[in-house]
């Protein structure tokens, strides 16, 4: 079956009485045409002309347009009396929508409406939802991947020797551990050895140790002293490493998905489970061979540089293990062998991937149809491990995937995978345990501790309590922020924000002023300029971001940073917006405008690292980025985030989009909104209507 789009356009349906009724005011022309070609289709197949039929197609497409994958007909009735209000509906709509039971057996009648995958009907109805049924075909394409994946692999090393592997991956190191003791100590190392031993060394909470004993150890500051008394002191029942127990988890199975928040260590863990992954393949035949992905080129940039400096630490342990990891990220779309023009891919369940393991990172941003043709391309027995943060933004398009899956973890783990995964670690996981649950959820894994923010940190706070939805707590670090962070609520935040974005730009351009421009320049100047960004929430508006770019622009010019000339000038950043295989230019990617000495190019780091100037008139489709969308920031992380809202309230602003944005920040962030609007904003959660959570609970059981 074809796309939406393409399913209505290919079929060149002749026009007939219906595709003449009056439009649906309120929907996109893409749902009307959609709407109106299954209503004539229906119509030529049992011969009556049903407009709520159309109708009904049309809301599934226009869901589809904003994320979701269906339309749970619970939903219908609100749906069509919002479209009651702009659009003339067949009178008699309400009376036939409001019992859910008669309307799923009149939809059913249809012979338009299918009831699986196999009927090949444009629409399917399922789990008591309404689908199109492309989108139903990938949804079960994952749900039975993952069933399948549920399977236990057969260990080949023996568990004890997995153990001992796992115990000296994750023993502490002694020079860092008795550093950040002395960085933390202070006057009373009494005090402070309790919140310690929890960050640092994993004690759990309420464990009692001998306390005093274990600070003369570290007080000691004898390296030698505390690797050999440190394992007496602290057992194994009283720690608990979540990043240990990911690891211990996806030896185990095809599948694992691991998600933490921003320093959570994501990237320390695969490292460390590619290692031991590598190690076992290595013990007992050939090396596994392990491709690492992210969808979009600034993700697989970043992969590329954090996993790499991962792996670098390991290999002081585990040479050779390391020597046979993988260094490269590349974009999803390149790993599957995008065809120009086209949906599909080279690689496909005909033509599968050439892996053992496929590691994808920020698989948050993964949509279901693009989830669906990954795995499809997966090989037989490859193992998936999904890397991402569940409380960010979903994908653009339809889906929320890894959402979806994360939400089965609910239920804590079985006493099946406790009992195992204790066995690994020692770890006592009873706690954790629930007797019923889907299978699926021993599959997941989330890592609950940022290394990233200390307790201090005003970003860490904030981005905890927002994803918390604390509106006290955020009020109270608005009002008194901490270093870290600058809230401008007032009157005066746009004069604040260009102070400050002038500031965050400058060095890049000042850096660019100093005489013509070469690779080396140009990267100098793109770190620079990924040192601060503004992120707004809107496009459009006066603090959207193409409005507010050029706001931005004009104050850089009066501080006489920039001279503007034409489209393009010294300075301009861009962004790309459609990929370019052929120049290796991607969705996200963002480059520097600079004077080479002859003519303007546009500078950009290419997947392989180098730095390339391409001329502006080659460039595929892009915009300037001097402000740019919480959603393209995703993947990308900054020193200084200036985040803006816009003045009243919209759908598109919700608790994840501040979240995401918030965590956008490593180091500093900078806030401009109104406050009532930012605290509103925290009660607003995206719900995206997906029948995968039902599906998988119920399959896996
Ligand atoms: N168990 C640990 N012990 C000490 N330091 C750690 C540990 N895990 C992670 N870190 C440190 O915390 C920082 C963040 O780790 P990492 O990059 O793995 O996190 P991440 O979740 O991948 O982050 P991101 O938000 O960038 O995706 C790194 O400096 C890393 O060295």
């Amino acid at each position: 079956m074809t796309e939406p789009t393409a399913l209505a356009l290919s079929h060149q349906p002749t026009l007939s009485s219906s595709q003449l009724l009056a439009p649906w005011p309120g929907l996109r022309a893409i749902d009307q045409a959609l709407g109106r070609f299954i209503q004539d289709l229906n119509l030529r197949l049992n011969g009556e002309e049903d407009a709520l039929l159309g109708l009904c197609a049309a809301l599934v497409s226009q869901e589809l347009g904003q994320g979701h994958v269906c339309l749970p007909l619970s939903q219908l009735p609100a749906r069509l009396a919002a479209l009651a209000a702009k659009a003339e509906l067949p009178t008699d709509w309400q009376a036939r929508v409001t019992n859910i039971e008669t309307l799923s057996a009149w939809l059913r009648a249809q012979p338009v409406v299918g009831t699986d995958e196999t009927a090949e009907l444009p629409l399917v109805l399922a789990r008591g939802r309404l689908y199109l049924a492309r989108y139903f075909a990938f949804e079960q394409q994952l749900v039975h991947w993952l069933q399948a994946a549920q399977a236990p692999l057969p260990l080949t090393v023996p568990a004890d020797q997995l153990a001992a592997w796992l115990a000296d991956l994750f023993a502490p190191v002694p020079q860092i551990l008795l550093a950040a003791w002395q960085q933390v100590r202070g006057e009373r190392p009494d005090l402070a050895i309790i919140p310690f031993a929890r960050q640092w060394l994993d004690v759990t909470e309420g464990a009692e140790l001998d306390w005093p004993a274990l600070t003369a150890l570290l007080e000691a500051q004898d390296p030698a002293r505390l690797s050999a008394e440190l394992p007496a002191l602290l057992p194994a029942a009283a720690c608990l490493n979540w990043q240990k127990l990911a690891v211990a988890t996806a030896l185990t199975g095809r599948f694992t998905l691991i998600s933490g928040g921003p320093g959570t260590g994501k990237t320390t863990t695969v490292a460390r489970l590619l290692a031991l992954l590598q190690r076992q393949a290595l013990t007992t035949g050939a090396a596994l061979r392990i491709r690492l992905a992210a969808p979009t080129g600034k993700a697989a940039a970043r992969l590329t540089e954090s996993l790499g400096r991962a792996i670098d630490e390991l290999a002081h342990g585990w040479p050779e293990v390391c020597d046979a990891l993988p260094r490269q990220a590349a974009t999803l779309h390149r790993l599957l062998g995008a065809l120009p023009g086209r949906r599909a891919f080279r690689h496909d369940a005909d033509n599968p991937l050439v892996l053992d393991v496929l590691v994808v990172d920020e698989a948050s941003m993964v949509d279901l149809p693009l989830m669906a043709r990954l795995l499809a391309a997966l090989p037989e027995g490859a193992r998936l491990i999904l890397l991402g943060d569940k409380d960010q933004l979903s994908s653009v398009e339809a889906g929320a995937v890894l959402g979806d899956i994360c939400g089965l973890s609910r239920s804590g783990m079985s006493p099946e995978q406790g009992r195992w995964l204790t066995r690994l670690t020692g770890y006592d996981l009873a706690p954790w345990c629930q007797a019923s649950g889907p299978a699926l959820r021993d599959r997941i894994c989330l890592l609950r501790k940022s290394w990233r923010f200390d307790g201090q940190s005003g970003i860490g706070r904030l981005a905890r309590a927002v994803n918390l939805g604390q509106t006290d707590q955020v009020a109270a670090l608005l009002d008194q922020p901490p270093a870290d962070l600058a809230f401008h609520g007032g009157e005066d935040r746009l004069s604040s924000l260009l102070a400050a974005a002038v500031a965050g730009y400058r060095p890049y351009l000042d850096c660019l002023a100093q005489g013509p421009c070469d690779a080396e320049r140009a990267a100098q100047a793109l770190a620079l300029f990924n040192r601060c960004r503004v992120l707004c929430a809107v496009r459009d508006g006066s603090w959207g971001v193409g409005p507010l770019g050029l706001t931005i622009a004009r104050a850089l010019q009066q501080a006489g940073c920039l001279l503007p000339e034409g489209d393009w000038y010294v300075g301009r950043p861009v962004m790309i917006t459609q990929n370019d295989h052929g120049l290796g230019l991607y969705n996200g990617d963002i480059g520097l405008t600079a004077f080479d000495g002859q003519r303007l190019r546009v500078w950009f780091q290419l997947p392989d690292g180098r730095v390339h100037g391409f001329l502006p008139s080659r460039l595929p489709p892009h915009e300037s980025a001097l402000a740019m969308t919480v959603h393209k920031s995703q993947g990308s992380e900054f020193d200084h985030t200036l985040l803006v809202l816009p003045d009243s309230p919209l759908p598109v602003l919700t608790r994840e989009l501040l979240y995401t944005g918030i965590t956008r920040a490593k180091g500093r962030l900078s806030l401009f909104a109104p406050r009532p609007l930012l605290l509103q904003t925290l009660g607003r959660l995206t719900e995206r209507a997906s029948g995968l959570p039902l599906a998988l609970a119920e399959r896996s059981l």
